[in-house]
């Protein structure tokens, strides 16, 4: 395809404003697959991705259009996830393509995550198409949200096209002003290869699949590659382009994107970011890559059964490889014997990560409190980063502790500001700037990102009635009155459940951890006294009396398939439970301090 006629773009928005039903009509009119294949949101091929309802990886598409002028061009486009937590990947789909498509709901208007992709995509340099979606809906009001895409982010939007992706209105118009108004791409076609890795993945059949943008030159079915950051070579077998079907070709071209396989079996063998060459030609320098991002959240994993923990390692490594934003490294627990200390962008992340590897790698596993990352400055004056709770030491044995702070932006309507400040002042949050834009405030607050990460996103939704939304950027590390609170089963600490926690909140914290595990852990055949301390001192206490009697009383008469049914259930609900010392304690329990947080939340 010549590349005046090849169009790179991404679609970005907010969650569920319609950026993969619209890449579905896309697909449609395109023909890239038959209307017997079409399902809603064709892209969000992950079981996960379905269930739920949102965007997690991006995805891309190459679709051939026939546009009004008569000609044929080629559009790669780029589904991106709308959640806060995978903002990464919209930066990383963003650096791929020239121009982007700014998928604004009508009915709901400018969101946090449309301003903060909007500005990552300018920042980079692309075109950005705003268009109006769900115009169908009987409170869509276009020419308000037009003037709201205006006043807060900046762009103009006047013109900008109302559509509906759900009934297919204007839908072709779209692609039309995506020909006229984006821009192709650039590349050097004789220039030596140099591609773009933007995605890989691990296939169990065929090894390491990449998806690469050809940035100059052009890569050919058969011809050696080289992996810029590793110098190492591989045959190519196979490459081709989704349409979204697998279609394979013999080149891919400069300024296309498309896949490509290499029999790469090692799981790092072809990095996100990495620059491909070719090794008779190299280019002469390796591409800016991708910004590495940093985890923000942290949590322990453990596989139930020991013997696992090697093929969670494998699990690990081959989700990482498609999921650059995860990281882990092996832990330790005295409690739970050895894991990993796994890093996440958040909770939904986090939550994703773990029904991944459950699911898609059946690994029986259990997960404890997430925690963010903080700083201590020790006695002997050197600085280190604590992402574990259980490896603060005691408070005699550092000068000071820093948590990190972020710059949230909430955007809501006027009528919601009293009660969203009244939950960021909860948080320990500072008001910075407030701005009204007619239907819409948009609020700076500064918080600690330990009281963010938990629940706030759940509870700014409660108490804005769904309408309020965030996004944050990290500030910088401040000194707190931070303490470590410690959980004692029987006596026996329990490293695994340590959380730090601010000083003022640690007595309430305390009680409602003791009451809420008191309720989790089951009865066993004796008294379970469950504690919560900061240092040697005890701040609350509560005990799970013994166990009179054993699963099988309630049976009294002797129906065996009853019975066996109780002792199943009994065994079902033990792989979520690990022994730590003579105390069984259930999944729940390690996450006991989510629902601590999420009790004070019901008062919303
Ligand atoms: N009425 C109406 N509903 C729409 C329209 N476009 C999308 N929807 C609905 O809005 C919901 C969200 O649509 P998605 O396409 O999944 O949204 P998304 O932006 O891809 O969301 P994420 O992938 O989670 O970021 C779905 O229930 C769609 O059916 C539209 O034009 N009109």
């Amino acid at each position: 395809m010549k590349q005046s006629n090849i169009r790179n773009f991404c679609i970005i928005a907010h969650i569920d404003h319609g950026k993969s039903t619209l890449a579905d009509r896309f697909i449609q009119i395109c023909g890239g697959l038959e209307l017997r294949e079409m399902q809603a949101q064709v892209l969000d091929n992950n079981p996960i991705e379905r269930e739920r309802g949102i965007t997690i990886k991006a995805q891309a598409v190459s679709l051939e259009y026939k546009a009004r002028n008569g000609e044929v061009y080629q559009l790669n486009l780029i589904d991106t996830p709308g959640h806060v937590d995978f903002s990464y990947e919209v930066s990383r789909s963003l650096a791929s393509c020239e121009g982007a498509l700014l998928v604004v709901d009508a009915s709901q208007g400018v969101e946090a995550q449309s301003v903060a992709n909007c500005y990552t995509a300018l920042e980079l340099n692309l075109d950005v198409l705003p268009v109006l979606n769900k115009v169908d809906l009987h409170n869509a009001e276009p020419e308000r949200v037009a003037k709201e895409i205006e006043d807060v982010i900046g762009i103009p939007a006047q013109d900008a096209l109302r559509i509906s992706a759900k009934t297919g209105l204007n839908v072709p118009d779209v692609l039309e002003a995506v020909i006229a108004n984006l821009p192709p791409p650039k590349g050097i076609e004789d220039a030596p290869l140099q591609a773009l890795i933007v995605d890989s993945w691990f296939d169990n059949y065929l090894g390491v699949v990449s998806l690469v943008r050809v940035i100059n030159g052009r890569i050919r079915k058969g011809q050696k590659m080289r992996v810029m950051s590793t110098g190492k070579d591989y045959e190519i077998t196979s490459l081709g382009v989704h349409t979204p079907k697998r279609v394979f070709k013999d080149a891919l071209e400069t300024g296309e994107v498309g896949f490509l396989i290499a029999g790469i079996k090692d799981i790092f063998g072809a990095p996100v970011g990495d620059t491909l060459t070719d090794p008779s030609r190299p280019c002469a320098e390796q591409l800016p890559g991708f910004k590495k991002v940093q985890p923000r959240v942290f949590a322990g994993m453990f596989p139930i059964d020991a013997d696992d923990f090697e093929d969670f390692r494998e699990s690990l490594s081959k989700l990482r490889l498609n999921d650059s934003a995860l990281q882990y490294e092996p832990e330790n627990s005295t409690a739970l014997g050895f894991g990993f200390r796994v890093g996440f962008l958040g909770m939904l992340h986090m939550e994703i990560v773990q029904e991944r590897l459950e699911r898609e790698y059946d690994i029986n596993m259990i997960t404890t409190a997430p925690s963010v990352v903080y700083e201590i400055t020790g006695t002997d004056g050197e600085i280190r980063k604590i992402d574990n709770p259980a490896e603060l030491p005691e408070g005699s044995e550092f000068e000071d502790i820093r948590e990190p702070i972020i710059n949230c932006r909430v955007l809501m309507p006027p009528d919601y500001v009293g009660p969203v400040m009244q939950l960021c002042m909860e948080k320990r949050g500072t008001q910075r700037n407030l701005k009204y834009f007619g239907n819409q405030v948009q609020m700076e607050v500064e918080m600690p990102m330990g009281e963010v990460v938990l629940d706030f996103f759940d509870r700014l939704k409660s108490v804005s009635r769904g309408y309020a939304s965030f996004e944050y950027e990290f500030l910088r590390f401040q000194e707190a009155p931070l303490v470590k609170l410690d959980v004692l089963v029987n006596g026996d600490k329990v490293d695994a459940l340590a959380t730090i926690v601010h000083r003022d909140a640690a007595y309430a914290r305390g009680r409602d951890l003791c009451e809420r595990m008191q309720e989790l852990i089951p009865r066993q055949m004796f008294d379970v006294a469950i504690q919560a301390a900061i240092g040697s001192k005890i701040i609350a206490r509560s005990t799970v009396k013994a166990m009179r009697k054993n699963v099988l009383a309630k049976c009294y008469g002797g129906d065996i398939s009853r019975k066996k049914k109780l002792l199943e259930k009994q065994k079902e609900g033990k792989k979520r439970m690990k022994q730590v010392g003579a105390v069984e304690i259930p999944q729940e329990a390690f996450l006991a301090v989510l629902g601590v947080e999420r009790k004070s939340s019901k008062a919303d």
